[in-house]
């Protein structure tokens, strides 16, 4: 790998420190984002990514920590001097500018010729579709209009760094799969590294090379968006990755003659030949007795000697059957292909194969093993 662009290091964010109302928005969080990547920062409301944007852009303090920027610590300087390009989620146009001055505006301070500042503009208005609203102002165009503006108005400048905060939040679902493969080409075209916020799975899965998945201040899990599904670190990024959610179930564990058996409540249980786990895997999970086991719903098999489950609902979506089953003492979610021929109230078979269990300490939630590996 590349030295990293970005470092961020121990940073912490806490409003009104001190007070009755202090909020720790971040907490001692260590990031770095290589040359050339895109990074997307991803998490429900309110669990720290805008203000992870704000603090790296220089429009929030950082109350701890360290941000470097090529080599440069920067945290400390105003947001003009960090060499940084952002589009906001207010988009934050100027009103009294037109939208082609609006972007053309970075580009004009920097000095580049006419012809450059006019080739750029157009190039970057094209990538938006946005080229019919160049001569109006902001006042009179539409939210997702503005949001693309505020958007060609950061893609255009050379930077560093691009931020991006919820940068197609406005815009119609359609329009948003177009632009998300045009806007990753321009950035790897260019060799721009770009961090965008959103708390749109699909948006972070297509767009970035890398997954920073916050919560509650405090960074999950930073890794590709295809480790993130095989190898979550945790509960929280097994369950808040992918759709469905991952199935979770507690279990006792136990071996005797050669199997493994996972006991899940009072009426169902998992046995596997003990070699499907490594033995690092087993002695972990005997040793802690009690266990998570989630299993994604797209590898739940439907199977008629399989452990018992009794069908609540079955909605077909078109392409795929989401199958809801009570399954010992919870619900079951499991996905099919094809149109499942079953109806609320049948009993089905299901199981599960040992490479898609996926363990988590019953405490912690922390990561035990993945496919049988230890995690
Ligand atoms: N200016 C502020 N003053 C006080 N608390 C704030 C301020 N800005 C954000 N917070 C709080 O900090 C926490 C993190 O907020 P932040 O905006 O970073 O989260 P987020 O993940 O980006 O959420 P969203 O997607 O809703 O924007 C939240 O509890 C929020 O209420």
């Amino acid at each position: 790998m590349s030295e990293a662009t970005l470092s961020l290091e121990g940073v912490s964010k806490v409003y009104n420190p001190g007070s009755a109302q202090a909020v720790q928005a971040v907490i001692d969080l260590d990031m770095q984002v290589t040359a050339g990547e895109i990074v997307a920062l991803l998490g429900s409301s309110g669990c720290g990514k805008t203000s992870t944007l704000r603090m790296i852009a220089g429009f929030e303090e950082v109350s701890d920590g360290t941000i470097l920027l090529k080599g440069r610590e920067i945290h400390r300087l105003s947001p003009a001097r960090r060499n940084v390009a952002m589009a906001f989620e207010g988009y934050s146009l100027y009103p009294p500018l037109t939208v082609r001055d609006n972007i053309a505006f970075a580009l004009k301070s920097a000095r580049l010729s006419r012809d450059e500042i006019a080739r750029r503009v157009a190039e970057v208005a094209h990538l938006l579709k946005i080229e019919d609203i160049l001569g109006r102002y902001p006042s009179s165009i539409s939210g997702g209009q503005q949001q693309r503006a505020s958007l060609g108005r950061a893609l255009v400048r050379d930077a560093h760094l691009h931020l991006l905060d919820e940068p197609m939040g406005q815009l119609e679902p359609q329009l948003r799969a177009l632009l998300r493969g045009r806007i990753k080409h321009y950035i790897k075209e260019r060799g721009m590294t770009a961090i965008l916020v959103t708390h749109d799975q699909t948006e972070a899965n297509a767009l970035a090379d890398r997954i920073a998945v916050m919560e509650g201040g405090v960074l999950q899990q930073f890794a590709t968006p295809a480790a993130l599904k095989d190898r979550p670190a945790n509960l929280f990024t097994g369950t808040f990755i992918g759709e469905p959610p991952m199935n979770v179930f507690l279990a006792e564990v136990g071996a005797e003659n050669g199997s493994l058996r996972l006991r899940l409540g009072d009426d169902a249980e998992l046995t596997y030949a003990a070699t499907a786990f490594e033995e690092a895997v087993r002695s972990r999970l005997l040793e802690r007795g009690r266990i998570a086991i989630g299993v994604r719903p797209h590898a739940v098999r439907l199977v008629e000697q399989g452990v018992p489950a009794h069908v609540a609902a079955n909605q077909w979506l078109g392409d795929q059957s989401h199958i809801a089953a009570e399954f010992a003492g919870g619900l079951l979610v499991a996905v099919e292909h094809h149109r499942a021929p079953v109806r609320p109230g049948e009993c089905i078979g299901v199981s599960f194969a040992p490479e898609d269990l996926h363990f988590f300490d019953a405490e912690s939630g922390a990561a035990v093993s993945h496919g049988g590996r230890p995690a």
